[in-house]
């Protein structure tokens, strides 16, 4: 069974708390939260105060998907306002294997996210140290957008890689999630699935989020 995270970027904020109880009350598994700093991608989303907001009600861990620049010298805030596993991208980062170290010593799982043009092999030297890799099947920025094909064999490849180096990293995906995609991801070896608009737009979220654990 995939973990299921489905990506508050397509709640309706003026309704948040509903909307987290919702995700309660589901068979989901963790709160996938998008921040975006409208520099590493054209688009501003939310921040700390909306992060401490859906933490006061949630019941499940916070897995908090970071599209910002230079994203190390907030890991310590990220951590106040409740993230439980904190990813950054790889084409953020010019340290990446401080951040990463940095991310741990907070006492969070360290994840690292990839663009879709951005290889796997990047991750050769890493990822003995990851908790998670995060494949983006869509440019990061958006909810609501085409899945690439490509990141079903992204998926295979990282599996590869996991298990030649004895990693523990869970590997997840992101974008254009919906039961005919997720379950390609699945059948390639992705442990979870992020969803947002396949959720938040359907008439039934918490029946959509059992279809999602069902694949
Ligand atoms: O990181 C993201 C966008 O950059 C979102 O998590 C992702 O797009 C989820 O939305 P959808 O399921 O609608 O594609
Ligand atoms: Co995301």
């Amino acid at each position: 069974m995939p973990i299921v995270s489905p990506s508050v970027l397509s709640c309706d904020f003026a309704n948040i708390q509903r909307d987290v109880e919702m995700i309660n009350q589901s068979e989901a598994d963790w709160f996938h939260i998008d921040v975006m700093d409208g520099v590493f991608v054209p688009n501003i989303s939310f921040g700390f105060p909306v992060l401490e907001a859906i933490k006061k009600h949630a019941t499940k861990p916070m897995d908090v998907h970071l599209m910002i620049q230079n994203p190390d010298q907030y890991v310590s805030d990220f951590k106040r306002s409740g993230a439980d596993i904190l990813t950054v991208h790889y084409e953020a980062c010019t340290h990446l294997h401080r951040t990463v170290q940095h991310i741990k010593s907070e006492g969070m799982k360290a994840g690292v996210a990839l663009n879709p043009h951005t290889s796997i092999e990047l991750l050769d030297d890493i990822i003995e140290d990851l908790d998670l890799v995060l494949v983006m099947s869509v440019n990061p920025g958006f909810g609501g957008q085409k899945f690439i094909k490509n990141a079903v064999y992204k998926v295979e490849q990282v599996k590869n890689l996991i298990h030649k180096r004895g990693s523990k990293a869970v590997v997840e995906v992101d974008g254009g999630v919906n039961l005919s995609t997720g379950k390609e991801l699945v059948m390639a070896g992705a442990d979870a699935l992020v969803a947002g608009s396949f959720v938040f737009n359907s008439e039934d979220p918490v029946r959509t989020i059992a279809q999602l654990k069902e694949l």
